[in-house]
């Protein structure tokens, strides 16, 4: 329609002006111009579509869908590990997140360590806890750095090899706790040893005052155009209140869902960084 439009513009400017050679379309020097012209326009259309980012029936919000300079992953677009060499089926995924955020439970939960995803008596991560799992083919392995401010330190360390980040945030922890999360996660998206895409788990979900996928996005200053992905997430027992307490904080979904995209979005993000 663009184009056709064009053309028909062009060829009445053309015939306004006299010039029959501009009319003939197989020799007209117009040809190339209009190609070039329809090729921005159809490219900046699908540019700034990808910009965009995209909110999922759980709340999730994803992207942004574009490759940039520093970033390494576009979302979405399937890769299958038929596209991934064997040599390369090695990913490390760092985990970080403040002390009691949630990450131990979350990874329990993730790799199905333990059908008790909250342990009776739960103990702090002291150091760096390492785990090795061979996961959609690749062989990943976890490092959840301990969230004690004299471990936390240590967070940098570890971002050089990390091909993922998973930042784990208490989505129902007190402001001061939200802003204390907010220095940490900037701390680390600005960190230039790292420019892989951060996956932010917004915990807790099944606890009262729990914020919401949109209130953490905001909380934790996060740019549009930063390779971040915030996804509600519970790691309490299933149950109906549970289920019910996230249909109500993230949409229309059941903590099923919610761990299939985790599984998904995070599998995704793995097979894509070695691009
Ligand atoms: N209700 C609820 N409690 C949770 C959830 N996730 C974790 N917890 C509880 O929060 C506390 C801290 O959880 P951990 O997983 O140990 O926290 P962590 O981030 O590993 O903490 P450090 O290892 O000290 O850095 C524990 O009492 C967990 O049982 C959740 O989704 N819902
Ligand atoms: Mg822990």
């Amino acid at each position: 329609m663009f184009v056709t439009l064009s053309v028909l513009g062009l060829r009445s400017l053309a015939g306004l002006l006299y010039r029959e050679d501009l009319l003939d379309l197989s020799t007209s020097p117009l040809l190339p111009l209009l190609g070039t012209s329809a090729f921005i326009a159809v490219g900046g259309y699908y540019w700034r579509k990808q910009q965009r980012r995209v909110v999922l029936s759980d709340g999730s919000i994803m992207g942004p869908l574009r490759r940039n300079k520093r970033r390494k992953t576009l979302l979405l677009t399937p890769i299958t590990l038929a596209e991934i060499s064997p040599n390369e089926r090695k990913r490390s995924i760092v985990v970080l997140g403040l002390a009691g955020a949630g990450k131990t439970a979350f990874l329990n939960k993730l790799l199905h360590f333990s059908t008790s995803y909250l342990a009776k008596d739960p103990q702090p991560t002291l150091g760096v806890k390492m785990t090795s799992v061979d996961l959609h083919g690749l062989t990943q392995t976890y490092y959840e750095v301990g969230g004690a401010e004299n471990t936390r330190m240590f967070a940098k360390e570890f971002l050089h090899m990390a091909n993922l980040v998973i930042f784990v945030v208490d989505a129902s922890s007190s402001a001061e706790s939200l802003a204390e999360a907010r220095d940490f996660f900037q701390l680390i998206t600005k960190e230039k040893d790292y420019a892989g895409p951060v996956v932010v788990m917004a915990g807790k979900q099944d606890l009262p005052g729990a914020r919401s996928v949109r209130e953490i996005y905001e909380a934790l200053a996060i740019c549009d155009t930063d390779d971040v992905y915030v996804l509600p997430a519970c790691s309490a027992p299933k149950s109906r209140d549970t289920d019910d307490v996230l249909d109500g904080a993230v949409g229309a979904t059941t903590t099923d869902l919610t761990d299939r995209n985790h599984h998904g979005i995070i599998q995704n993000l793995l097979y894509r960084t070695f691009i």
